[in-house]
């Protein structure tokens, strides 16, 4: 029984919103007191209309001029309330709307990296936005509705069996199909919406994706692959959206025809009891006024009963991400993003880490590593070999299963990782650029003046380019930086790691984007940034390495070789292999690791 009627999503839903309604109560409460007058002014109304009739009647003037002026009194009076009621109801709904977004979205900068990996943004954006809409829906005057509909058919009921207790037990006759019909359709309503949820998100997602990869679907004429995805998640949606009408419109059609079957009934069962006597006019139309008021809150509550049926499952979809781990309990202090972390340089050791993204693949495995401070240490192997991975636990983006990582002797599981980032300058991989200015991308949230900024854009090869924009530094970048190559983000991304001065520097193929011409003035900017600071840089050129103060050479998740460039030369092996491979790829060497069977010529 609990389950049909849905008590444990009731639940669900209360715990939830509970803490966030609390913190709008004076809505909440404004809107309870409007409810009671749109009551008592209902009951007014209703005893008005019964006293007009019957001084009518008897054509008492005096009683007449008197109502008449009540009557305009009530009817201001409802005016009035409406107001409230409209003002009350969106004060408490929006905010407690804002309240739960915000909630979200700081959870989801709080994330952890392998929960932010699983989940798929278009499903997320939808919880945002579909998910968020079906609480609207829920809060505001139909959480009020839960206690009105008891409280107005409790009081209409007591005065309407005040007037005539015969005529007031009509509306028992329709309480249990009321109360059956409202399990079956709020089951129903639930089983759908779930539903429909889950396919918004899908659809959601689709859109996103062919936004993002709107190049790939171009290129790879995927255009209509992907329209038959939406076509037919679209179709399904419809489906369901109708079978949900169809539900509303039979509720709907319940609902009607319970009140029009106990008016009639009210009506000839009170002319009837008139014409015996035992009744005025007046009184029947008070009645019949007021008689509604005994249906509406039994179908109304069951039609409540639904929206809150649906929105509970968006309330777990967002409670879902909501029980997510987090990396850290709150968000950074604002000032941390704008800190220049000391310049005295730094050592990074790894001892016998181990780490795995699947518990069923192991990445590193006792893996240790001594990065003395100041020196600049290269990474190189294959693709796949650990080396990103290195660079993402140095940044506590994920923790190792096992063994210590530590900067200046101290392990970094004891560091705040606000801290620990504010000592880091990191290039990754893909140069990711905000909407926004150049300037605002360069600065992060960092203060620098403008002599800084076009220093810093100087060295890193951009400024030239910048300068022929028509808003230069003030030029948008456009979403996800499209107005610029990949060349020149990347140029953008050596920029902001050279305006955030960090003892501790991560190139991870900082310049592999870069033409050869550019990628040389870029290296006399990094020469200068790298001077003094630890650096860690993985690059796939090795010719950008060789004069690194030591190369590690990695092979699924171990050291393989460790040297400078030419002891590492000289010893041959898997670093030689790579040089011939990258440097020369017409080589003997790389032609035979490329699997390539070759006739010796000499
Ligand atoms: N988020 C992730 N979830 C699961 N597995 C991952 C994840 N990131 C990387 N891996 C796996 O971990 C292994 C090491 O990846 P990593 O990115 O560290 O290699 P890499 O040496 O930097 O490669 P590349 O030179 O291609 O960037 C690979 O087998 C990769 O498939």
């Amino acid at each position: 029984m609990r389950k049909w009627l849905g008590y444990d999503n009731f639940k669900k839903t209360f715990t939830l919103l509970g803490p966030h309604l609390m913190k709008h109560w004076v809505s909440y409460a404004g809107l309870t007191a409007v409810m009671i007058a749109q009551l008592l002014c209902a009951l007014a109304f209703a005893s008005f209309l019964g006293q007009m009739t019957d001084a009518a009647i008897h054509s008492n003037f005096a009683k007449l001029t008197g109502l008449t002026f009540g009557g305009i009194g009530i009817v201001f009076g409802m005016v009035f309330i409406g107001y409230l009621n409209t003002y009350l109801q969106s004060s408490a709904i929006y905010g407690v709307k804002r309240d739960l977004k915000m909630a979200l979205f700081h959870h989801t900068l709080l994330l952890r990296a392998n929960v932010m990996s699983s989940i798929r943004s278009g499903d997320l954006i939808s919880r945002f936005d579909n998910d968020l809409n079906q609480i609207e829906n829920m809060l505001g005057s139909r959480l009020i509705d839960l206690l009105r509909y008891p409280l107005v058919y409790c009081s209409v009921f007591i005065y309407l069996f005040h007037i005539n207790a015969l005529l007031s037990l009509i509306s028992w006759g329709i309480a249990p199909a009321a109360i059956a019909g409202s399990a079956i359709f709020g089951v129903l309503m639930r089983r759908n919406s779930r539903y429909i949820n889950h396919l918004t998100g899908a659809n959601t997602q689709i859109v996103s994706e062919a936004l993002q990869g709107f190049l790939v679907i171009r290129s790879f004429v995927l255009q209509h692959s992907f329209f038959s995805r939406y076509e037919k998640q679209n179709h399904e949606l419809f489906r369901l959206e109708m079978k949900n009408a169809k539900l509303r419109g039979l509720y709907y059609a319940g609902g009607e025809t319970a009140s029009s079957l106990t008016f009639f009934s009210s009506l000839s069962l009170g002319a009837y009891l008139i014409s015996y006597g035992e009744m005025t006019i007046g009184a029947l139309m008070t009645f019949i006024t007021l008689v509604h008021y005994l249906v509406f809150p039994l179908t109304g509550a069951a039609g409540n009963w639904a929206a809150f049926q649906k929105a509970s499952g968006s309330i777990e979809r967002i409670q879902a991400i909501l029980d997510l781990p987090l990396e850290a309990p709150d968000l950074p202090p604002s000032a941390i993003s704008a800190k220049t972390y000391p310049s005295t340089p730094q050592s990074i050791d790894f001892d016998r880490v181990s780490f795995s993204y699947k518990p069923e693949l192991h990445v590193l495995n006792q893996f240790s590593l001594s990065v003395p401070a100041g020196r600049k240490t290269a990474i190189v192997g294959y693709s796949g070999a650990g080396k990103t991975t290195l660079f993402s636990l140095i940044l506590g983006i994920y923790q190792p299963q096992a063994g210590t990582i530590r900067i200046n002797g101290q392990s970094i599981q004891d560091m705040s990782v606000y801290d620990l980032r504010a000592r880091i300058a990191h290039v990754p991989q893909e140069a990711t650029l905000f909407n926004g200015t150049i300037r605002e991308n360069l600065l992060l949230g960092r203060q620098k003046s403008p002599a800084e900024i076009v220093k810093a854009a100087r060295m890193a090869a951009i400024d030239d380019f910048i300068q022929t924009l028509p808003e230069g530094y003030e030029t948008q970048v456009g979403e996800r930086g499209l107005i610029l190559s990949g060349g020149q983000k990347q140029r953008l991304a050596i920029a902001r790691a050279l305006l955030k001065n960090a003892p501790i520097l991560l190139l991870d193929e900082a310049t592999s984007a870069l033409d050869s011409e550019t990628e040389e003035k870029v290296k006399t900017a990094l020469d200068h940034l790298m001077a003094g600071r630890t650096t860690l840089i993985i690059a796939h050129r090795l010719s950008t390495i060789q004069n690194a103060d030591h190369i590690v050479v990695m092979e699924k998740g171990q050291i393989v070789q460790e040297g400078t460039h030419n002891s590492l030369m000289a010893m041959g092996g898997l670093y030689r292999r790579l040089h011939n491979e990258r440097e020369n790829p017409g080589s003997y060497d790389a032609i035979k690791v490329m699997g390539l069977s070759v006739r010796k010529t000499r």
